[in-house]
């Protein structure tokens, strides 16, 4: 069940990465995550009433909440036009969290391709608050495409692929991941270099030149004289 909400994780995470790129207009994007949001917090509440105790299932879906709430609190933060410093704070307790689900996978849950998946979530989520929280705007562009990427590499094709049955819990699987999240890291660095999102990097409307004033129109005057 948690496969269906990593899926459309996926396209949450490609909305957003497409809005801080400035392709997708923000209260546009704050629908799907308001839908992703709710499916991010009523399926792991599902999961936890239905698990019967069972620590591992309550464990790997408590998880599911740091990324359900995120997108609740930003699809509501920009319908409501609310400063970005509470989700970007927030963020900060997500990549903290995420850093102990990701220990967990690689040691308790024996999973090493989503303990290194966590890591991505980790990385993309303390952009979240250098970006949101401590208002770094030179990181727009990088963090857009962090978030793009990592919706297809760490949700949506997992998620398709678990659901299909066809996902590989194997070592090379995490080799494979890593080295994919090391080349973006590097490959993004250029990004930094950009001012922001692609509006800002349009040429700016030329400032009409300053005109000489328009001569006062001469007072009616009789051309000939009577
Ligand atoms: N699982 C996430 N990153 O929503």
């Amino acid at each position: 069940m948690a496969s269906v909400g990593l899926f459309y994780v996926g396209a949450v995470l490609f909305i957003n990465g497409l809005m801080l790129l400035g392709y997708v207009e923000p209260k546009a994007a704050a629908i799907l995550n308001l839908f992703v949001g709710t499916l991010q917090v009523v399926t792991p509440t599902y999961l936890i009433f239905t698990a019967n105790g069972d620590t591992s299932t309550i464990l790997q879906a408590s998880g599911l909440y740091l990324f359900g709430f995120t997108y609740l609190y930003v699809g509501i933060g920009l319908l409501a036009g609310l400063d970005s410093t509470g989700v970007g704070w927030f963020s900060l307790f997500v990549a903290i969290g995420a850093l102990g689900f990701s220990a967990l996978n690689f040691t308790q849950l024996a999973n090493q391709p989503f303990g290194v998946i966590w890591l991505y979530w980790a990385l993309l989520w303390t952009l979240f608050f250098v970006l949101l929280g401590l208002k770094r705007e030179r990181l727009t562009r990088y963090t857009g495409w962090v978030a793009l990427i990592e919706g297809w590499v760490t949700a949506a094709v997992p998620g398709f692929l678990l659901l299909a049955g066809l996902w590989q819990n194997r070592t090379l699987t995490a080799v494979v991941l890593g080295i994919v999240g090391v080349v973006m890291v590097v490959a993004l660095l250029p990004t930094l270099r950009g001012a922001g999102p692609r509006h800002a990097e349009e040429a700016p409307e030329p400032t009409p030149r300053p005109t000489a004033p328009e001569p006062e129109p001469a007072p009616d005057r009789p051309l000939t004289r009577t």
